[in-house]
Formats: C-alpha cells, sequence, structure tokens
C-alpha cells in the first residue's frame, strides 16, 4: 500500500472558503477539487451511504488484502495455487445460483468503455446488448474522471445525457433501445486518495460503488432493469472471501434502499490465476446476487506472471504469442463455462484487442477476421456472449453470435460442457508455449511507456498499433519485462542467444523512446509525459521486487489535492 498519512480535519478547516466547500457528513473529508456539478453527486446523504460501506466493511477488506499478502508469500516459497480442499463441498454439491434476471437473459454482445460522456452515449447505441461502464481497466482514476463519470451515468440512468461536439456541431442524444448498463468498480486494492474518511482513504471500489448506486437503484430499476438491478462487474478478486464482502455490500445497499434481496446482479471477471480454482466457491458466495463469470482473459495473462514471479521455470514467450490457443487459456476458458452453466448463469466471453482499422482496408478486413474466429471459438465452446472494445466490431460479434445460437438469449441450458469437469489444475497452470524475441522486449516497452503517458494525463484506454491497450494489457508489457530482466532470460526466438540485462534494455528504452517521439511527432511528445511515464516504467521494470500493481504504484502522480499545498499522500 502507499504510504497514506492520516488526516482527520473537516473542509471547514482545509482552507475553503464557507460555502465553496462540499457538504460532508461527520469524520469525511474530500480533498478533491470542488465543483458545483461534482457536487450533486457528493451530497451528504450518498456520502454518508458511503461512509457506512467504508465503516462497516474495512476491516474485512484489509483482512482480505491481507490474505492475499500471505498467498503471495505462499507463492513465492514455491506453492502453485490449487483448488481448495476445504471447500470441496460446494465444488461437488448441487447447488444453483438464482434464475437470471429477464431484462439480462440475452448477453450474446457487450460493449466496454470508460465512463466518458460521448463514449457512454455512444455504448448505449452501439447496438450492443449490454455496455459495461469501466470505472477500472479502461479509467485513469483522477478526481475529474471520477466524478464527471458518476454525474455522467445519472445522466445516462435517467435518460437525459447529452454531448455537444462543437468541432463537428453534432449533438449525441439516447437513441430509443439502448443497451443494459453495468458498471465496474475499481478493484478492492485500490484507494481514493481524494476522500479521506476517518482519516484514511476511502476505498476506491465502495466510492464507485456506493455514489452509483445511492443516486441510480430507483430509475435503474424502472427504466433498465425491470425491477432488478443496478447491475455491475466485479474486477481483480483473488478469493471467494472477496466475493462475500461484495455479496454483503450488495446486501446493505438493498436494505439502505428498501428494495428486495437479489436485486443487484453482478458478473464477476475471472481474471486472476487464484480465483480459476475459486470459480464455484465466487458464485457460490454470490449466488443470489450472480450472472455470471467472464474470462477477463488480459489480467489473468498478467495475474499468471504476477503469481509466478519466483519461478523462473514459468516464463512467458512473448505477449503476442499467449492466445486464447495456449493449453492453460483454453482450459481456463472451458472450466469458466462448465461452471457456470452448472450453476445456471452467464459465462461470458472476453475480449478481443483487435480495433477497426480506418485508413487500410485489407488490414481492417483481416483484423475483423482474427475478431470473428475469436467469437466464433467463444460460441462453441459454450460461452452465452462477449465483449467488443469498439462500436466498430459489434455487427461481426453479433453475426457470429446469432449464427450459432439462433433466437435462444444464451446457451446456459444447453451447452453444460460436462466434458470440461475434468479440467484440473496441471491444466489450468501449463506453462505457455513460445518463444522470446528481442521484438517482443522492444514492443512491449514501446506500449508501456506510451500508455502509461495517456494514462499520467487522464486517459486509461487508447488504441496503439491498432490494438486496443488499457491497464491490463499494459500490466501483461510491464511484468513481462520484469520477468525477463529478473532472470536474465535468454531472448531464444531470434537464434542469437542474447540475453535481457539492464544494459540491453537500458538500450531498447532509449530507442522506443526515440521511436515514439518520431511516431508521435516533437510537438506531441514536448507537451506530453513521455518522459516522466518512461521513468515510471523503467523503475517499475527494473525494480527488485514486483509491484503488485503498475496503476497503484503510479497512483501518487494524478492524485492532486484542493486547496493547492495541502498534502498529497
Ligand atoms: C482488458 C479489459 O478490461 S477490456 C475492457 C476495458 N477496455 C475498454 O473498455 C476499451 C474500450 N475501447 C476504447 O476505449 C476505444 O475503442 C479505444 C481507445 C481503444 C479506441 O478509441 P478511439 O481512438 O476513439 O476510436 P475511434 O476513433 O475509431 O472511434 C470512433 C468512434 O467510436 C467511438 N468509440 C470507440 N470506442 C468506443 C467504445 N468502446 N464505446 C463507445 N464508443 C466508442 C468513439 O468515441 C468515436 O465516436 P465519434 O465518431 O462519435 O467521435
Ligand atoms: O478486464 C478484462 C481483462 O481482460 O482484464
Ligand atoms: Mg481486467
Amino acid at each position: 500500500m502507499l504510504g497514506f498519512g492520516t488526516f482527520t480535519h473537516s473542509n471547514t478547516s482545509t482552507g475553503r472558503k464557507p460555502g465553496m466547500g462540499y457538504d460532508v457528513p461527520e469524520g469525511v473529508d474530500i480533498r478533491g477539487r470542488y465543483d458545483p456539478e461534482f457536487a450533486t453527486v457528493l451530497t451528504k446523504e450518498a456520502l454518508q451511504f458511503v461512509v457506512e460501506l467504508q465503516r462497516e466493511f474495512r476491516n474485512h477488506i484489509k483482512y482480505a488484502m491481507d490474505c492475499r499478502k500471505e498467498a503471495k508469500v505462499r507463492y513465492n516459497n514455491g506453492a502453485l495455487p490449487g483448488f481448495d480442499p476445504a471447500t470441496m463441498y460446494i465444488r461437488d454439491a448441487e447447488w444453483v445460483c438464482a434464475a437470471v434476471p429477464p431484462a439480462v437473459a440475452d448477453r450474446r454482445v457487450e460493449i466496454t468503455g470508460p465512463v466518458e460522456r460521448k463514449m457512454i452515449i455512444n455504448a448505449l447505441n452501439s447496438g450492443a446488448k449490454v455496455f459495461m461502464a469501466d470505472f477500472e481497466d479502461a479509467l485513469s482514476p483522477t478526481w475529474e474522471n471520477l466524478m464527471r463519470g458518476q454525474v455522467n451515468l445519472r445522466d445516462a440512468v435517467n435518460g437525459t445525457i447529452s454531448f455537444q461536439d462543437p468541432a463537428r456541431n453534432r449533438v449525441y442524444k439516447l437513441n430509443d433501445r439502448t443497451a443494459k448498463l453495468f458498471v465496474r468498480p475499481r478493484g478492492w486494492h485500490l484507494p481514493e486518495a481524494h476522500i479521506f474518511i476517518d482519516g484514511e482513504p476511502a476505498t476506491g471500489c465502495l466510492v464507485d460503488f456506493g455514489l452509483y448506486f445511492f443516486h441510480n437503484y430507483a430509475a435503474f430499476r424502472q427504466k433498465q432493469g425491470d425491477g432488478f438491478g443496478p447491475f455491475f462487474y466485479l474486477p481483480k478478486m483473488e478469493h471467494s472471501r472477496e466475493a462475500r464482502i461484495w455479496n454483503n455490500v450488495f446486501e446493505r445497499a438493498e436494505k439502505m434502499a428498501g428494495i428486495e434481496r437479489g436485486s443487484i446482479r453482478a458478473t464477476v471477471l475471472i481474471e486472476t490465476l487464484p480465483a480459476v480454482f475459486q470459480m464455484d466457491e465466487i458464485l457460490y458466495e454470490l449466488r443470489d446476487h450472480s450472472v455470471g463469470l467472464n474470462c477477463g482473459r488480459w489480467d489473468y495473462i498478467f495475474s499468471y506472471v504476477k503469481t509466478f514471479q519466483a519461478h523462473p521455470d514459468r516464463l512467458l514467450p512473448d505477449r503476442v504469442q499467449v492466445g486464447m490457443a495456449q493449453h492453460f487459456m483454453r482450459s481456463y476458458s472451458d472450466l469458466l463455462i462448465r461452471t457456470c452453466h452448472r450453476r445456471g448463469v452467464h459465462a461470458m466471453g472476453g475480449m478481443a484487442a483487435q480495433i477497426p482499422i480506418r485508413d487500410d482496408p485489407a488490414a481492417n478486413e483481416a483484423a475483423l477476421e482474427l475478431v470473428r474466429k475469436d467469437k466464433l471459438r467463444e460460441v462453441k465452446a459454450g460461452h452465452d456472449g462477449t465483449w467488443a472494445a469498439h462500436p466498430g466490431l459489434i455487427p461481426a460479434c453479433m453475426e457470429v453470435f446469432t449464427n450459432y445460437m439462433g433466437n435462444s438469449p444464451n446457451q446456459i441450458e444447453t451447452m453444460k460442457r460436462v466434458d470440461a469437469a475434468t479440467v484440473s489444475e496441471e491444466d489450468l497452470l501449463q506453462i505457455p508455449r513460445g518463444v522470446r524475441t528481442l521484438d517482443g522486449l522492444r514492443l512491449n516497452t514501446r506500449v508501456g511507456i506510451q500508455y502509461l503517458a495517456a494514462w499520467l494525463t487522464g486517459t486509461g484506454s487508447v488504441p496503439l498499433y491498432n490494438l486496443m491497450e488499457d491497464a491490463a494489457t499494459a500490466e501483461i508489457s510491464r511484468v513481462q519485462n520484469w520477468q525477463w530482466l529478473k532472470y536474465g532470460v535468454e531472448l531464444n526466438g531470434d537464434g542469437l542467444g542474447v540475453k535481457v540485462t539492464l544494459d540491453l534494455f537500458g538500450r531498447v528504452v532509449e530507442d522506443e523512446m526515440a521511436r515514439i517521439e518520431r511516431e508521435v511527432g516533437k510537438e506531441k511528445f514536448r507537451k506530453g509525459m513521455y518522459k516522466e511515464a518512461c521513468k515510471l516504467f523503467t523503475q517499475q521494470c527494473t525494480a527488485p521486487t514486483l509491484d503488485d500493481f503498475l496503476t497503484l504504484n503510479a497512483y501518487n502522480n494524478i492524485v492532486i489535492h484542493h486547496p493547492s499545498g495541502s498534502s498529497r499522500l
């Protein structure tokens, strides 16, 4: 964790003029910039709800994070993750989750994107069945992004959201038919350093969830969920005890709102290696609030490296070679489908990183073909739906799923995948095959630096080399470089026997910075945060011990406390 200082004064003692600060409940200090629009979501009542969640669950969260640390020590001492004998009774028993709400029975194509105003409108209008609005991988969690995101979501749920693009003289508004909204709060590990509760930074996801739920549950249930909802995606969990906390948070929220237990529904991303051994247990904890699991494939690859950071016998090949055809990835998807369908809920596929290529029709068609192939593999395997990163991909994804599923909303009852019940620990941990190359090291470096430069300036998802890059894909670049450097690996795909050393990495960084400058142009390079990003990325790749998350390590750089002069974390 970052070294957070304690801070106990209220708004009035931070130097703001009376009447200029947020109206906060006892124990809350808001250090983010005051904005009258933000004040419409940072109401005293909504903050009181966040405070209650924070006070009730902070010790549970702390315990869960301590357990993560203990597990890391075990893995670093040579242990492998696996199925827990103590919860075999949950895996072996026959039980199902609550019935899927009719409003989201059909989720064949879901679009994702940050909680940015224009993108929210475009995504809701995109023709996808679901839009996952993201406070997580696709968002740089600056105060401005987070608070504007809350305002945007409130307007979207109310149906009043609009956006005027002066450059194009175009006004964006919602269509009559829109995608169903899911919201992804941040992971348990991320603090919100602009809101202090009882002298400590709030838990980021409780702020995201609490404010969104408080302002939107009533309108959402009426306009979007046919009596159910709101709906969520839950990221980066490592153990079912973390799902239990979410379940308790949901019950607490339902009680506060006076709505039926089981109204809130969530899809959990299985995107950490430890969590793949906990899928039944996670669904069991959330059985009254679940709408399935999703293959968060990019974070999953990142987590494979992170979990095995002290296992030099498990090095990854180049990032581009770690696809769904690898045995460990296919096994994970198969077991996820088997588990979800046995428990009566959706098994969602993952994100193909290709995006449309506007200026090259042949390359565009090749990218689309890769997406189609990926989606065909998913639907044939039994997935009930999939993710698209861009509106331009929705027709292709929709076509593949509809050709295969026809009018059925999903495959929960028809694709039980009993054959996948035998997927074993060995299958899930099998070392990925492939080779390591200097090009791989260069690409990781070029992408990692450019992504961080964007993230530092408030953009959390970017197009790079015709692919979508977000926090999860950038993590792969970072940890892979770290792993190769740590073990001085041989780049065995080049046939030259070159080893990855600090010296080689230093030269690669220099070359790639020069290349980035050429590609983006001198002016953009000078005005951007490429040098800062380079310094951070280099530090992260060469650190003696691996940082748990690049976004946590870099977070201080985007924390801006107001009034200016008050301490940063
Ligand atoms: C690993 C994971 O967690 S995956 C999930 C998290 N990641 C994401 O959600 C990434 C989502 N995708 C994106 O952010 C974007 O598609 C990017 C950054 C990759 C590319 O965005 P752009 O460079 O703006 O793409 P492009 O210029 O082709 O956009 C064309 C139009 O589509 C819109 N658009 C592009 N992607 C999206 C999206 N995901 N949702 C809504 N609208 C979108 C743009 O806003 C633009 O609209 P306009 O024509 O009205 O101005
Ligand atoms: O969140 C999705 C992922 O692939 O990571
Ligand atoms: Mg992810």
